[in-house]
């Protein structure tokens, strides 16, 4: 296992910023920290690279217990072999690219094979001829990708990344992160990355830890998290969705986008649902059977079509629906919606 932490609590003062987190990483394993802001991410982040101490529970870094509060053992973080890169790159403005590589692999004194390893990593990144160009002449992609060959040129066991890309437009996030996934995958290094984007764990990661204030909620591979999502709060983190509360009668709910099955959960108790907005389907044409709606605007996302809508049955309520097609319609048009029967999640409502 690269990173075994077990049963961590963590305070600031009174605040909890952990409750009872325990993780897994193995060999080779990519895993997303996802969740809100607040939710505790850095501070695991923090805790596994030492640059906070352990309060409880134990770590285990390669197999090697690094941190122990009961047995007092805390491993400085220069001494566990892990490489880190933070959101704001954090390169050194005065050093050239390649000094500011060359920090990373101090260690190495076969200066032959120091150079080398700058030169063909930034090779592999289309970034030959930068060399000895300074951070700030460096756009913010190229900057990210020198301080992931820094980070990761003293071959570190694991790589620890917050929010990576957040700093980059949508376009060159897409870019730098699918080069960094193919770098983690040829150097073998597992990483942790911690990033508030679903979207991103999704595509990065081979395992998602979903956390919400504080504590772990589900921990599971990315197509698992999607179709089986532990509540309503992860089932919400994929694209728009619509959420209702309803009371539970003959082990099913009642909502204004149809009845749903709820097999799990007593009579009389109040459930969560969430429809996600692609699960529901906008038709034209009139269908007493289906549920009557009016559009308050339609919206061209590229190949998919979102629609806020108010139903006649709840006109307090904004709906949300995407549809595959291309659709026009303006303002007051009448429409029909449909929603299969198995596409709710359907919850107990968390206790507060
Ligand atoms: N040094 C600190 N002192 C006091 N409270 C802190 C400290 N660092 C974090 N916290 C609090 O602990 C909680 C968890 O913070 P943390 O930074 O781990 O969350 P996060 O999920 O990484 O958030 P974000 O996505 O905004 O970075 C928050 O409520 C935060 O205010």
């Amino acid at each position: 296992m690269s990173i075994v932490l077990r049963k961590v609590n963590h305070f600031y003062g009174e605040q909890q910023a952990l409750k009872n987190v325990s993780i897994e990483v193995s060999e080779n394993q990519i895993v997303a920290l996802l969740g809100p802001s607040g939710c505790g991410k850095t501070t695991l982040l923090r805790l596994i690279a030492g640059l906070e101490r352990l309060q409880s529970g134990e770590l285990y870094l390669q197999d090697r217990l690094v941190a122990a509060p009961k047995q007092a053992i805390h491993l400085a973080p220069e001494q566990r072999a892990i490489g880190m890169m933070f959101q704001d790159y954090a390169l050194f403005p005065h050093m050239s690219v390649r000094k500011n590589i060359e920090y990373g692999l101090r260690k190495q004194q076969d200066l032959v094979k120091r150079r080398n390893w700058i030169e063909e990593s930034l090779d592999n990144m289309g970034m030959q001829g930068l060399l000895e160009r300074f951070p700030h002449t460096l756009s913010g992609g190229q900057q990210q990708r020198v301080a992931l060959l820094r980070a990761l040129a003293p071959e570190p066991s694991t790589l620890l990344l917050d929010e990576p890309f957040s700093a980059l437009d949508e376009h060159l996030r897409q870019q730098v992160r699918e080069e960094t996934l193919d770098v983690l995958k040829k150097t073998n290094t597992p990483a942790v990355m911690v990033t508030h984007d679903p979207l991103e764990a999704m595509f990065i990661a081979d395992k998602i830890v979903v956390m919400e204030k504080g504590e772990i909620v589900q921990n599971a591979s990315p197509q698992e998290i999607y179709n089986n999502p532990k509540n309503a709060f992860v089932a919400a983190l994929f694209g728009p969705s619509n959420r209702f509360e309803v009371e539970v009668e003959g082990h099913k709910v009642n909502t204004p986008l149809g009845a749903f099955a709820a097999a799990d959960i007593e009579d009389q108790q109040m459930a969560e649902i969430i429809v996600r907005a692609k699960d529901i389907v906008v038709h034209q044409l009139e269908n007493k059977d289906q549920i009557e709606a009016t559009v308050i605007s339609v919206h061209a996302m590229g190949n998919e079509t979102h629609f806020r809508l108010q139903l006649s049955n709840m006109p307090e309520r904004v709906i949300h629906a995407r549809m595959r097609d291309h659709w026009q319609a303006s303002a007051g048009t009448k429409v029909w919606l449909s929603v299969d029967g198995d596409a709710a999640f359907v919850f107990p409502k968390a206790s507060l």
